[in-house]
């Protein structure tokens, strides 16, 4: 079997046009959709997320801001910075890109973020809120890979799921999404002792660890829809996943690329989520 490639890039411009078409909506009712983007220090990949992030925004008629700041900047003027934005009325996502420096307590800024703008759904009140059912913001990477179930018709209830890495970004909140749907869901990580053995009983399998090659074909079980949210840089300067793309690609029915997979729906995700938090504002 050759697995179906899942296309991200495609099915998030289809996303973003619908972004658009609400944004359109919402100018003509005088409002105009607004994303603040804070970068703190000089890392060149979240630099190029960052700037991927705008463009979407502009793109879309959204308006976009990125504050940019030094490694050096204090949690203090961190916080004051938010603060700010949480009263600005322009704005209605605010998004502090991660890793934050080692200085900064990344717990205590994700707290000071107004949870009606935490378009990134980090804030534990839109945790609490996506487990107990009601979420007001599913994080954009796990609502990503499930609209790309959606998209590939794949059937969550009832099916065995597997997601490995536990993050509070990914991991866990995937977890809560495909139990929701109706998966038999275990949440794995790098540590599980014979992870193949439950990866191969698994009907779907999103794997966000960091760790290039993680699973291989082996793992997988024949036909399996596989999801791979790793992103990771080889030596070569290239990108690659946490799955081992050619073995994993001759039993899998569906595996995600990357880059050309999450990413892209992930980006396509936050804008769904800054014009849901501009929509909500509307209706009051
Ligand atoms: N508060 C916060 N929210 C985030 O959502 C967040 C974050 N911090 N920190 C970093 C991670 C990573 N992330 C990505 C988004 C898009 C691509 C993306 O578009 N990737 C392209 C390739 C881009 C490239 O060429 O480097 C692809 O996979 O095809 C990747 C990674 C969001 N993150």
């Amino acid at each position: 079997m050759t697995a179906r490639i899942i296309d991200g890039v495609a099915l998030a411009e289809k996303i973003k046009e619908e972004v658009s078409v609400r944004t359109a909506k919402l100018i003509q009712q005088g409002i105009k959709p607004g994303l603040a983007v804070i970068l703190v220090g000089a890392d060149p990949a979240s630099q190029v997320y960052v700037r991927n992030k705008a463009a979407a925004c502009q793109k879309a008629g959204l308006h976009s801001i990125v504050e940019q700041y030094g490694e050096g900047l204090s949690e203090a003027d961190l916080l004051a910075r938010i603060d700010a934005l949480n009263n600005d009325p322009a704005i209605h996502g605010i998004l502090v890109q991660m890793p934050l420096p080692k200085h900064i307590n990344a717990h205590r800024v994700i707290e000071a973020i107004a949870a009606r703008k935490d378009v990134d759904g980090f804030h534990v009140s839109n945790a609490g809120l996506l487990m107990t059912g009601a979420p007001l913001f599913i994080p954009c990477t796990p609502y990503g890979v499930m609209k790309m179930l959606e998209s590939e018709q794949v059937v969550i209830r009832g099916a065995v799921a597997v997601v490995v890495g536990a993050s509070n970004t990914v991991g866990k909140p995937m977890a809560l999404l495909l139990q929701a749907a109706g998966a038999t869901v275990t949440i794995c990580n790098s540590k599980t002792r014979d992870l193949g053995w439950h990866t191969r009983h698994a009907d779907i399998v999103v794997i966000a660890t960091g760790r290039p090659s993680m699973i291989t074909g082996d793992m997988i079980k024949s036909g399996a829809v596989v999801i791979d949210v790793g992103i990771n840089r080889g030596a070569d300067g290239k990108l690659c996943g946490d799955a081992d793309f050619q073995s994993v690609q001759q039993v899998a029915g569906a595996l995600s690329p990357v880059p050309g997979g999450v990413g892209p729906m992930t980006i396509a995700m936050l804008l769904v989520n800054t014009i849901e938090a501009a929509e909500r504002t509307l209706a009051k």
